[in-house]
């Protein structure tokens, strides 16, 4: 099949008391080893690029990789998705450009800026076909270039959400339960603790609306030891326990973004790599199994995080 928009997938996630996975990509290896696992299992994927993937890898050929995978995976519903556009017009050239569906993330903007951004992204998107993601709330980490504290970060207050998804006319919508970009998500010591009573009431506000999760990795310690262990230095990296993000997507969280585990994967994999093989340095030898570690993490989440294999 075509690429697809969210709609249908959201509903079937919504109604059935799981998530779809929404994995960053950036080059030809981490495309395949997330559509491989997906098309394996059966399960709908939305494969998502920001503006810093569009600055790598080049906006033209993120889209060919993807219609590439398409083509190699017929069965399983593909969304091409733009994660964290930050302006009309980069959404537009998105929309333009084949994508399926976009976000705008006006979310650093005040309230009723963000509300006029959005729905000038949600007219020129719906009169293409597309469909859009905004977000209300604002996550600790790094986002949009702003670095956010994590006790200042925002969580959205569920009292907006009916105006905000009314007056926008959004698609899905992005909320602020206390996760966060990156691989530093909590402090060493802390407990990790997502706001679940901020979720229900916004689902609560919203019933059968789609709502999303950014900054959901799980920054699995297993990769973090061997990045450490094979020269690396990335002490107290944290994620959110996978237990809540089961929790998190039996609930009215259809799409969970997953960024960092793909490049925690990635860098385990190459950094043992190298230590073990430092006379290679043919590329293929370390992005094989770079491109498997890519494969088999996508498809646990697929299978024991979010619930969606066999709902293609
Ligand atoms: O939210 C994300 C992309 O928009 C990714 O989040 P992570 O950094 O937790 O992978
Ligand atoms: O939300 C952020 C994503 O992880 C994308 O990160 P990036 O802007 O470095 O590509
Ligand atoms: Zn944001
Ligand atoms: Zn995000």
């Amino acid at each position: 099949m075509p690429l697809v928009t969210t709609t249908e997938m959201f509903k079937k996630a919504y109604d059935g008391g799981y998530a779809v996975g929404a994995f960053n990509v950036n080059n030809m290896e981490i495309i395949q080893g997330i559509t491989e696992a997906a098309g394996e299992l059966k399960a709908p994927v939305i494969l998502q690029v920001s503006k810093g993937a569009r600055a790598y890898a080049n906006h033209t050929y993120l889209v060919k990789l993807v219609e590439a995978a398409v083509i190699e995976n017929p069965e399983i519903p593909i969304a091409l998705h733009l994660d964290h556009g930050d302006s009309f017009e980069l959404c537009k050239s998105c929309i333009d450009g084949g994508f399926t569906s976009v976000m705008i993330d006006a979310s650093s903007k005040p309230y009723e800026e963000n509300i006029a951004l959005t729905r000038k992204v949600v007219e020129y998107a719906h009169d293409h076909g597309v469909v859009v993601e905004a977000e209300l709330g604002t996550l600790a980490g790094v986002e949009d270039e702003v670095s956010v504290d994590a006790d200042k970060a925002m969580y959205t207050h569920p009292e907006e959400v009916v105006d905000f998804a009314t007056r926008t006319g959004c698609d899905s919508l992005a909320i602020a339960i206390g996760t966060s970009h990156g691989a530093y998500k909590f402090k060493p010591g802390t407990k990790p603790q997502l706001r679940f009573d901020v979720l229900e009431e916004c689902a609560k506000q919203l019933p059968g609306f789609p709502i999303v999760l950014h900054g959901s990795s799980s920054v699995p310690q297993e990769f973090v030891a061997e990045i450490n262990k094979y020269g690396g230095n990335m002490p107290g990296a944290i994620g959110i326990p996978e237990e809540q993000l089961r929790q998190a997507a039996r609930s009215a969280v259809c799409k969970i973004n997953i960024d960092s585990d793909i490049r925690l994967a990635m860098t385990a994999v190459i950094r043992k790599y190298f230590a073990e093989h430092p006379d290679h340095f043919d590329p293929r030898q370390y992005l094989k199994p770079a491109r498997q570690a890519v494969k088999d993490m996508v498809a646990h989440k697929i299978v024991d995080v979010l619930g969606c294999n066999g709902k293609a």
